[in-house]
């Protein structure tokens, strides 16, 4: 769902901003450290609670402020709220009541970034992969949060029994028998979303120039030993799991391979064929979403670094075929607005925005 409006204060150098955001591309574009990625990540912190720079809300909020706020209202009406407090309180409000758990926001506005950490879906450990499967199945399936939460719970519970060292496994039982009902669900859950999502991956890389693309395999891990159940899997581990002090098999270690010729794609895909496979994932993310009826609005923070022309113009394609709305930035204007033109209306009149010193305003002009 489209964000409308947008307004921030004490948003790292932007003190104050309000904007009206057109429905599809909105661009946002000046020089380095002037505020362009600030502003994607307060639209982060809208939909999650959070930022994707810092894990420290202090950080965020503006040197010598108290208090930073995002506010938003989408073009359905809803509105959001985000409030953080130097001294680490804060609050989040949907519709003006406050709103219990940050993923009350990401339901309403289900997001996408794209930036320089975005290669980790690539070289980066299994909990990233994991996250961005689990973000595409909570926006589809709306049982797997419950499960989830009750697998890890479970999961804490039988972790605190295993550090005990020398235990007795009859203790463990009513955690294993919990951890396995919400496990194989979690794991269910995960394999129908994951063959849908892997589908739509590959249409992509189709698309794409240079056979190597052809060859690379998405591949989903359970957590587990391969046709061996949850339970059974338990039981195998159970006395390297005591010696060790925590769980070893199970969701909690699933994973999403990406393999060309058995080595990781990572290593042998160039920078920009990296970057074009993490904006193919992501778009196919979006589209498994988009049949749940919430299209997602995508952040790409500087579109054209290590991408060509042509890579650029399929990825604003694939954005304009599984989003509601696009906010990009750049260095350069003429250079960012290009991929947009030849875009079916409304994508290809992108809503362009002049950032410096923090201050945000619109430009029609692309040489003003
Ligand atoms: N808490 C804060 N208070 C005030 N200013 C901050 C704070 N945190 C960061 N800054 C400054 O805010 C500016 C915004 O940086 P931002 O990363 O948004 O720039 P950018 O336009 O995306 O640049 P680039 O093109 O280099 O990526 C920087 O100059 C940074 O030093």
């Amino acid at each position: 769902m489209a964000l409308s409006r947008l307004v921030l204060s004490n948003f790292r150098n932007i003190s104050a901003a309000d904007l009206q955001l057109a429905p599809a591309v909105n661009l946002f574009c000046g020089a380095n450290g002037e505020g362009k990625t600030s502003l994607l990540e307060a639209v982060h912190m809208l939909a999650s609670g959070r930022s994707f720079r810092s894990r420290q809300a202090q950080a965020v909020i503006t040197h010598g402020a108290d208090a930073l706020a995002v506010f938003g209202r989408l073009y359905s009406g809803v509105t959001m709220g985000v409030e953080k407090r130097r001294d680490g309180q804060g609050r989040i409000r949907i519709n003006q009541s406050p709103a219990e758990t940050s993923s009350q926001l990401a339901a309403c506005l289900p997001l996408q970034v794209i930036d320089s950490e975005s290669f980790a879906a690539l070289d980066g450990g299994p909990g990233v992969r994991r996250q961005l499967l689990d973000w595409t199945v909570f926006h589809v399936e709306h049982s797997f949060a419950l499960h989830w939460k009750v697998y890890q719970s479970a999961l804490k519970q039988r972790n605190a029994l295993l550090r005990r060292g020398k235990i007795d496994t009859n203790l463990l039982a009513p955690w294993d028998q919990q951890l396995v009902a919400s496990g194989e669900q979690v794991d269910g859950l995960r394999r129908g979303v994951f063959d849908r999502l892997a589908d739509l991956f590959r249409e992509r890389l189709e698309d794409l120039p240079g056979a190597v693309f052809g060859d690379l395999e998405l591949h989903y891990r359970s957590g587990w030993k391969k046709g061996t159940g949850l339970q059974a899997a338990l039981s195998e581990s159970l006395s390297g799991d005591v010696a060790q002090g925590f769980t070893r098999s199970g969701p909690h270690r699933a994973d999403l391979r990406f393999v060309i010729h058995g080595q990781p794609a990572h290593a042998v895909l160039s920078r920009g064929q990296q970057k074009m496979a993490v904006c193919a994932l992501r778009t196919a993310m979006a589209a498994v979403v988009v049949s749940g009826d919430n299209k997602p609005v995508f952040l790409v923070d500087d579109l054209p670094a290590e991408l060509d022309q042509h890579n650029q113009q399929l990825f604003a394609r694939w954005v304009s075929d599984c989003a509601s709305q696009v906010l990009v930035t750049g260095i350069e204007a003429q250079v960012t607005v290009q991929p947009w033109l030849a875009l079916p209306p409304p994508w290809d009149t992108p809503k362009m925005f002049h950032v410096e010193h923090g201050k945000i305003r619109t430009v029609d002009d692309l040489t003003e």
